[in-house]
């Protein structure tokens, strides 16, 4: 007669109800869960965790008793003591684990943390140390932090989302891993991008972090040192392409909106070009997507560059714009500039267009490579002898703006920094690849070669910067002032679909944010340090759009869409629990 696992195995712990402790590795276990947190469970638990704050009440009333020390903290106190740990790694990498442990232990106090430094943590949780995580991802990763769809699943994706604990999502931000800042092919580990965006849409825009989901869709990889890497985390194969690819995104796509809603809000970031573009034409018109690469970038843009005008001086319509990489964010970019012109100056877009160039890796964009030049670039093959460098598409197109959005480090020489400041009293120089390593050139470099004259901003921060006695304030170009507001704007007003002039709009709501004392210190982009107000504007005036084009759900509208978006945030003080 078979024996029970329990009388098998004599010494299980104490109280070893279910066999877990006693049982043997091949041993099969159930993991028994509660549904209500008390006790030990509770301090476990990240999202009402408040380890040293829970008062003496609490702590009688949910078994805490004799859990934790004596003392009772405030949730102030807790925070002092975290940013004083944080501030003692030298390392930044350290600091971003610092948080992430943080984030699994208590959420109230990771977001507090947060919003409260956000000038100083946003470097950590966000561009450029993210880049980093996500290198190393395979040897840091210690629990999900989102949903890894891969094509082990394919077929049941639908059953896949329905393990996620949380049901009521509003905010889903997915990659594929192709294209993970300027750094490539980062397979399953871009996991990292989907994490920091979504703590952003929390910290920065107010979405509750319930609401939030992130997924990484694993395809294989084409990366061959993530492939040789005993520690990487996803599946060992190179990319599925072509209709297999497009077979596997379509389910998710579909699982997603049976499974959320019409509503569930899917932010496409870091796919490469390739698949960027078709994914987003294919699904704008049947779900609520946005792709924060070609769109938000866009936006965050836009709206420095109107900002801008009260340094430059002019009209946009009297600028002329060059960008290294016409990719996604530079072709991007250039679509919102020629569409913002055409609709304040009544031009159609295809003349607008006319007075933006790009270069990609092969040079100048011309008529003449028409027939090879992949879709999305067409557009801007205007009439002009082939130019094969930046320095020559400079002096040839003489541009006051000069845009960089190659992925490629310091590609914003002397000569081409030098030949921007020779040519315009105040060039605007943006730089805006990711992570540092590969910004276009560094807010130094600008300053210097211009003689200080250079209206400087980049994607990842720049540090103030002192040249011949005279303080420089680089602004961050970066989609992160956009998202969290634009987001939360459709999900408050339960938008059904993201239309261009709802990016307009938030590019305005933006630009208008930049005061006098901002311009005076040369700055396009108001401080991060006031984030939550201007995702608050954001959201409105992205809201307000939706109302007038008839895709607002959430009915009837409320007066005041300011007020509303701030009644609405998610704050992070701790909550009395009963
Ligand atoms: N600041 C921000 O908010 C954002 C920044 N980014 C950053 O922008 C960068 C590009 O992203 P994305 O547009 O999506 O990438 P893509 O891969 O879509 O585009 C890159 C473009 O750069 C061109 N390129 C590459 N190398 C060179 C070179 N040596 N000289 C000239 N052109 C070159 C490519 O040319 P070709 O087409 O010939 O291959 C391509 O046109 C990334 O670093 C990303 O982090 C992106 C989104 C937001
Ligand atoms: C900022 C961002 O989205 C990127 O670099 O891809
Ligand atoms: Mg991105």
């Amino acid at each position: 007669m078979e024996s029970t696992l329990k009388e098998q195995i004599p010494a299980g712990g104490v109280e070893d109800v279910y066999g877990e402790d006693c049982a043997t590795e091949d041993q099969c276990i159930t993991p028994w869960t509660i549904a209500v947190s008390s006790g030990y469970n509770l301090l476990r638990d990240p999202r009402y965790n408040k380890g040293l704050a829970f008062t003496e009440r609490e702590r009688d009333a949910h078994y805490l008793r004799g859990l934790l020390p004596p003392v009772v903290s405030t949730q102030e106190l807790q925070e002092k003591k975290l940013m004083q740990s944080i501030r003692q790694y030298d390392l930044p990498l350290h600091k971003y684990v610092a948080m992430m442990e943080l984030e699994e232990r208590n959420e109230r106090l990771f977001y507090k943390l947060l919003i409260d430094n956000v000038e100083e943590l946003l470097p950590i949780v966000y561009t450029p140390t993210v880049g980093e995580a996500c290198q190393k991802y395979g040897s840091l990763f210690k629990r999900p932090q989102g949903l890894y769809i891969s094509l082990k699943e394919k077929g049941r994706i639908l059953e896949v989302l329905k393990n996620w604990p949380e049901r009521s999502i509003q905010v889903i931000v997915v990659t594929d891993g192709e294209r993970i800042l300027g750094l490539g092919d980062l397979g399953c580990q871009g996991m990292g991008i989907p994490v920091g965006k979504l703590a952003l849409y929390t910290a920065l825009g107010g979405v509750r972090p319930s609401a939030c989901l992130p997924i990484t869709i694993d395809v294989g990889t084409n990366n061959e040192k993530l492939l040789n890497d005993e520690f990487y985390i996803g599946l060992r194969q190179n990319r599925a392409t072509g209709q297999e690819y497009y077979d596997f995104l379509h389910e998710f796509m579909s699982a997603v909106k049976q499974n959320y809603g019409e509503k569930i809000l899917i932010q496409f970031e870091d796919f490469a070009n390739h698949n960027a573009f078709e994914l987003l034409a294919k699904y704008r018109t049947t779900h609520l997507v946005f792709n924060d690469d070609i769109q938000g970038t866009a936006s965050v843009v836009l709206a420095g560059l109107i900002a801008s005008l009260k340094l430059l001086g002019g009209a946009l319509c009297d600028h002329t714009f060059l960008f290294l990489g016409a990719g996604e964010a530079g072709t991007g970019i250039a679509e919102l500039i020629a569409l913002e012109i055409s609709k304040k100056t009544n031009t159609p877009v295809e003349e607008t267009r006319r007075k933006i160039w790009l270069v990609d890796s092969k040079g100048l964009i011309v008529s003449g490579r028409k027939g090879t030049l992949q879709a999305f670039k067409k557009p801007w093959a205007h009439e002009h002898e082939p130019v094969n460098n930046l320095l020559d598409a400079v002096k040839a197109v003489k541009p006051s703006v000069l845009i960089g959005t190659s992925g490629v480090g310091r590609t914003f020489t002397k000569e081409v920094v030098e030949a921007m400041a020779s040519m315009n009293e105040r060039p605007l120089i943006m730089a805006l690849s990711n992570p540092t390593s590969q910004a276009e050139c560094t807010a130094e470099e600008a300053y210097t070669w211009s003689e200080g004259r250079a209206v400087f901003a980049s994607g990842s921060p720049f540090p103030s910067f002192e040249y011949n006695e005279k303080l420089y304030f680089p602004g961050q170009a970066n989609n992160c002032y956009i998202f969290p507001g634009f987001g939360f704007g459709l999900v408050m007003s339960g938008t059904i679909r993201v239309h261009d002039d709802m990016l307009l709009a938030a590019s305005e709501a933006l630009a208008a944010q930049v005061t006098d004392e901002h311009y005076a210190k040369g700055m396009i982009y108001p401080p991060f340090a006031d984030i939550r107000k201007i995702s608050a504007h954001i959201a409105a005036r992205v809201a307000a759009k939706a109302y007038e084009l008839g895709v607002a759900t959430r009915l009837p509208r409320p007066a005041d869409l300011v007020k509303y978006a701030e009644s609405c945030m998610y704050t992070p003080n701790y909550r009395s629990y009963r």
